[in-house]
């Protein structure tokens, strides 16, 4: 019983739930930090169940290539059965969707386009070049609009959102230059497969590139304060070197790459407080 417990708990993948929860959070804090927090928690709590299922699901679909690439998930361990997983997945997904109709109709909607994302992640869009990756990375940045949504003001988590979504890409790609040998076993056709590493590290690199180029506007806009700037350029260099290291090791690149946007998310918080103050 203790391993089907943490086994279940595996196929979560609590790190994500709790990032991608705080990014909707956050999302929720910039576009209406006087707003009510109820529909900010729920937001928050939507997205954490929301990914947790999009995990489980992932693991379910991925079961046959994990017991070959990584034995020790869950599901090809034996800590879960295949049925368990889906059925635990659904579960996460209806207590997703239930808290998600409290929320106004944007956010409704988006949650709507969420689900079907997360459902046909891993059979329709992962294998095919580059679309896995604009997919995960559409559902990254769209956590903050969810979380603006929830609060009724969208429209000032746009710039947020197509930054997040643009280094998120950058990011997968990298992670796809790193599992290129697995990938390929597998039968994947990821971008690196499809047009080269070194081509594809080049399409991550020019797409950090216009989100780096981007990444004042919040503070030209009024979003945030100057302090932003100071925190956020910390975050684009961590960035821009994590691209320039990924051309010799993409395994350390896409993990000091995900440090830098985790500084940017706090560049986020910061320069909104910093105007509240
Ligand atoms: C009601 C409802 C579903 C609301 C959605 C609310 C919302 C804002 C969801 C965003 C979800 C999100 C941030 C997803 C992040 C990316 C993700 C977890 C994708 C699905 O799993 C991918 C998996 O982790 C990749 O594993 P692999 O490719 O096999 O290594
Ligand atoms: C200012 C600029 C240029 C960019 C903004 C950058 C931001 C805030 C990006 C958001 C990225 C973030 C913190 C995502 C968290 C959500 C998430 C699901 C991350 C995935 O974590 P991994 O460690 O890759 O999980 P796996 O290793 O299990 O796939
Ligand atoms: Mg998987």
């Amino acid at each position: 019983m203790h391993d089907t417990a943490r086994g279940v708990l595996e196929l979560a993948r609590p790190g994500n739930c709790v990032a991608a929860g705080v990014l909707t959070g956050t999302g929720a804090f910039v576009a209406g930090a006087d707003a009510a927090v109820v529909p900010a928690a729920v937001a928050t709590v939507v997205t954490a169940f929301a990914v947790a299922a999009g995990n489980a699901i992932n693991d379910y679909f991925d079961r046959e290539i994990d017991a070959i690439n990584r034995p020790d998930r869950p599901i090809p361990r034996g800590a879960v059965s295949a049925r368990g997983a889906l059925a635990v997945s659904a579960a996460w997904f209806a207590a997703a969707v239930a808290l998600a109709a409290l929320l106004p109709p944007l956010a409704i909607a988006i949650a709507a386009v969420n689900l079907t994302a997360l459902v046909t992640y891993t059979t329709v869009f992962k294998g095919t070049p580059g679309l896995g990756n604009a997919l995960v990375s559409y559902l990254v940045g769209s956590t903050f609009l969810f979380g603006g949504a929830a609060v009724g003001r969208p429209g000032d988590v746009i710039a947020l959102a197509l930054l997040a979504g643009l280094s998120t890409f950058a990011r997968e790609v990298i992670k796809d230059v790193e599992d290129v040998v697995g990938d390929r076993e597998e039968g994947l056709s990821t971008l690196p497969i499809a047009i080269g590493e070194r081509r594809a590290l080049w399409v991550a690199t020019a797409s950090l590139v216009v989100a780096v180029a981007a990444s004042p506007l919040p503070y030209l806009s009024g979003t945030f304060g100057g302090v932003y700037l100071l925190i956020v350029a910390v975050a684009d260099a961590v960035m821009l070197y994590a691209c320039y290291e990924s051309f010799s090791d993409p395994t350390a690149a896409q993990q000091r790459f995900k440090y830098g946007t985790l500084l940017a998310a706090v560049a986020f918080v910061v320069g909104r407080a910093a105007l509240l103050i």
